[in-house]
């Protein structure tokens, strides 16, 4: 192993401004690079959920609905959601689980174009499962197809037949980062429309919404807004398309006068309309808590922590690790570089078991991905090298296969 990177970690950790941030979590001594498929707990959550549950659903219980704001709170903490993700108040809706609002923004796409001669809807083709299997179903109901497409192809594939797009912000299993607005332009130009999943870059990265003109687009909210297992998901439906958005869930939250209880059903207007049953409050209340880690922090200075920290870590793994033994799937080009670092090794499975029981928490995306998540509001430079460095002793006592 080459010199100690341990001083060059030191230093740039003494010089970041975000490290005060890593006292808000509840943390312990491991190395928590996960925060891309389940982000740590802020630790006054645990408090606000206890008020929750004691006093509003204990004491006040039905009046919370109204006197506790439970009612407004999909489109008060979307509103909260907004400014990390580039998006003015008023037009996204947090309430149920990714895939059930991609269903509703591909149908709801699908129907924004409804030319028949528009019969395709061209889905990232290494998109992450669910998103595919909804799509499939959204386009089988609405009598389109599906045309698997490599975002980098996408401008080949688009044309007259296209009514809808489906990506990828970061791709779940490579890191890379796709070109938001010129693929949004490049679906526009062809009389399409875009639709982003932003599960890995909401809270990792500035994303733009409103600014690259993105028609509709979701989001979970338990990687790096750390909202908790299972927190609700959010829809984002541009200003211009709400009153037309024409969601396939019209459930009765998302009536115009839900408690008219009438039999006929008037959508109301903006964001609510991505509404569709009883929000689940305790998940959606963890949730708004959690988010308040991110008052006075900029996403921008999130992103260019994140890109030193995957950097740094990348050169730890290049002066630590044995030649040959990793292969970074993560583009080195910081335009198309995610929150996350995956290697490709050949014993991955039993590396990342080992790096676990060693204190170093990544996951594994089989056969053969080691995959890290660098959280900036709570992973620092040391925690970069040291994951490294445990990776380079794990390998070197690990036979190859
Ligand atoms: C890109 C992407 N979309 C969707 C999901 C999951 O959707 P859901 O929240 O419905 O489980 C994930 C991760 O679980 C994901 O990485
Ligand atoms: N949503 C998850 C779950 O319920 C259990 C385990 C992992 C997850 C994930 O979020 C996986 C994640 N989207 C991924 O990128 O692999």
């Amino acid at each position: 192993m080459s010199e100690s990177l341990a001083p060059r970690a030191a230093a740039l950790d003494a010089a970041d401004e975000l490290a005060g941030a890593r006292k808000l979590f509840a943390l312990d001594d491991a190395v928590y690079l996960d925060g891309n498929s389940l982000g740590a707990l802020p630790a006054h959550v645990p408090d606000r959920i206890a008020d929750v549950v004691t006093r509003q659903w204990g004491q006040l219980r039905i009046r919370s609905w109204t006197e506790g704001d439970w009612w407004t709170a999909p489109e008060r903490i979307g509103d909260r959601i907004a400014p990390l993700v580039g998006a003015a108040p008023g037009r996204i809706v947090v309430g149920d689980s990714t895939s059930v609002n991609v269903f509703k923004a591909v149908v709801g796409a699908v129907r924004l174009n409804p030319d028949p001669a528009r019969t395709d809807v061209l889905v990232d083709a290494t998109t992450f499962p669910t998103d595919g299997y909804i799509a499939e179903s959204a386009a089988r109901m609405t009598g389109r197809r599906i045309v698997p497409v490599a975002p980098g192809e996408l401008a080949g594939a688009l044309g007259p037949a296209t009514a809808a797009v489906l990506l990828n912000h970061v791709d779940y299993r490579s890191g890379r980062l796709h070109d938001l607005p010129s693929l949004t332009a490049a679906v526009h130009e062809a009389g399409a429309l875009a639709v982003w999943d932003l599960c890995h870059s909401a809270g990792a990265l500035p994303v733009g919404l409103d600014a690259h003109g993105v028609d509709l687009a979701v989001g979970c909210t338990y990687k790096y807004l750390n909202g908790g297992p299972g927190s609700p998901a959010y829809l984002y439906v541009a200003q211009r398309h709400q009153a037309a958005f024409d969601s396939p869930l019209p459930g009765w939250t998302s009536h115009e006068d839900p408690f008219a209880m009438s039999h006929a059903y008037t959508p109301a207007g903006g964001a609510v309309r991505g509404r569709v049953g009883t929000p689940d409050i305790l998940s959606m209340l963890a949730l708004e808590a959690a988010l308040d880690v991110w008052d006075g922090v900029s996403i921008d200075t999130v992103r260019a922590k994140s890109l030193a920290l995957t950097d740094f870590f990348l050169e730890c793994v290049a002066a630590y690790v044995p030649e040959g033994r990793v292969t970074s799937l993560t583009p080195a080009a910081h335009a198309e570089r995610g929150s996350q670092i995956a290697l490709r090794c050949d014993e991955a499975p039993r590396v990342m078991d080992e790096l676990i029981a060693r204190g170093v928490i990544g996951d594994l995306r089989r056969p053969d991905v080691l995959r890290f998540g660098f959280t900036p509001l709570y992973v620092g430079f040391a925690d970069a090298e040291r994951a490294a460095r445990v990776l380079a002793e794990v390998l070197s006592e690990q036979p190859r296969d």
